[in-house]
This record gives C-alpha cells, structure tokens and sequence, in this order.
C-alpha cells in the first residue's frame, strides 16, 4: 500500500475501533440511564395523570389497566428464575416474586404488591369484581404485558435482568404520586397509596442487582448495545400500555362505559 492510502485507511481503522471499543462501566450505566428520555413518566397520559388533570373514571382505568402488568411481573419473575442455572442468583431474584406474591401468613404478615395494588382499587373505587376479571384491560395492553413475560420466558436470563432495569426511573414516577395525589386527587383514600411507598426501596434494591448482571454480561460492544436495545424494548412496553389506555379512555367517553 502507498503511503498516502495508508493515510486515508488510518481514520477508517480508527472509527472502527471507535465503534468496537467497550465502554468502561461508568459510560455503559450513564448511557443506559440516558434512556431515561425514553420513560413513561414523560407520556402524555402520565403527565395528566401525576397533575391531577384526569377525571376519576380515567385514574379507575389505570389502576385496572396497570393490574394486568402488577400481577403478570411474578410470572416473569418465574420465568427469568427458570432460565437462571446460578443457585445464588435465583435466591436473590425470588424475592422479586415475593414481593409481589406476599410472603404468606406462615412468615409475617406481608400480603405483597398485588395485594397493596388492590387496596389502591379499593382507594380509587374500582369494582373488585372488574379488577380481578381484566374486564377494562385493553388490548394493547395486554399485549405489550405479554411481550415482556414471553421475553422473560425466550431470553437468557441476564437479558431479561437487564429488561427490568426500567425501574431505575421508578422511584421518581412513585414519589411523584405520593407528592401530587393526595392533594390533585382529594377523593382517594392516602392509605391506598402504600404501594407506591413500597416500591421504592425495592426498586433500588432490583436496580442494584440488575446493574450487576449487566457488568457482568455485557463483556463485549455488541452486549452492551444489545442491552441499551432491550431496555428501549421495555421503555417501548410502558409506553405502549399508556398509548392504549389513553386511547381507550378519552375524556367524553360515554357514561355507561366508564369504570
Ligand atoms: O409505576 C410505575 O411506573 C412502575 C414502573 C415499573 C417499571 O419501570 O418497569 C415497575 C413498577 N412500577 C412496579 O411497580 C414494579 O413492581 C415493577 C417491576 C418491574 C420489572 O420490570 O420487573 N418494573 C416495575
């Protein structure tokens, strides 16, 4: 090769190398938190929801609609233990089901997420009967839930560590309730608003763990972009659920279809 063609390959080579290089795991965890831009809290229907713009009919809609995500998250849980071949680390991840699940009346008294979710039902003045039938679940959502449990039941487990990691933006969209409701929406009982105040403790704690399995996968380029490509996948179901109820539940709905 010439000299002068040598010259030219050099900034080719370079910019390859530029696109194989690992991130240190520092940038790797900045550039999935930048996702952030991504999450739910910035849809429209969560914006309404969080300043106190949504009728009451519209607040029953989502807690309805957010069921069929809160009680399909232990089954997913399941799912990712069952791909997990690591004794230790399927200890770890059982809590997650647990805490969803309760623990059961033969160790304490913690009755779990789904029970606490439909306290807030009860909070909201939804029928029990139409929380536990799905009856207001849209279609889209049900359908963006089930992706994300059939991704948990195909993927490796550690891609499915990394897809739950949308709750590093979580403790922000839970505290936002806890601040605004009890104010923006008078006629809902505070005490159903435990849930919220539940998770965010967890919610750090699964972040921890999820950041960890992501150190530890991600040992290549193409990993660390596959799971930045995983968490837009997650961040997509959020948003998806908030498109569906949103369009579900317009403002003038008619009266003998609102929950
Ligand atoms: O209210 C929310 O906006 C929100 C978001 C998310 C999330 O970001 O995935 C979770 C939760 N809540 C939540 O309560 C929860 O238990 C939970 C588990 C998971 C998961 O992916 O395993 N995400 C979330």
């Amino acid at each position: 090769m010439t000299a002068s063609l040598a010259n030219r390959a050099r900034p080719r080579e370079a910019a390859r190398d530029e696109l194989q290089r690992l991130w240190d795991f520092d940038e790797f965890e900045a550039r999935l938190r930048a996702c952030e831009s991504r999450y739910h809290i910035h849809h429209r229907f969560n914006q309404r929801l969080n300043h106190g713009e949504l009728q009451p009919f519209q607040v029953r809609a989502w807690v309805a609609n957010r069921f069929y995500y809160q009680v399909n998250i232990p089954r997913k849980d399941a799912a990712v233990m069952s791909n997990c071949d690591d004794r230790a680390e399927r200890r770890r991840w059982i809590l997650r089901m647990l805490d969803h699940d309760g623990h059961g009346s033969h160790v304490g008294d913690d009755a779990g997420g789904i029970e606490s979710w439909s306290r807030l039902a009860q909070a909201v003045a939804l029928d029990p009967l139409d929380l536990w039938s799905h009856r207001h679940v849209q279609p889209g959502v049900r359908f963006a839930v089930d992706a994300y449990v059939n991704f948990a039941r195909q993927r490796p487990w550690e891609e499915a560590a990394i897809s739950s990691l949308t709750e590093m933006f979580a403790p922000r969209i839970h505290a936002d309730r806890l601040a605004g409701w009890p104010t923006l929406y008078p006629w809902i009982d505070v005490e159903g608003l435990a849930y919220f105040r539940s998770r965010i403790p967890l919610a750090t704690r699964d972040v921890e763990h999820g950041l960890e399995v992501a150190r530890r996968w991600c040992t290549t380029r193409a990993r660390q972009e596959r799971a930045i490509a995983i968490l837009h996948f997650k961040l997509d179901i959020l948003w998806a659920m908030l498109d569906a109820i949103e369009r579900g539940f317009p403002d003038d709905m008619p009266l003998a279809q609102r929950p």
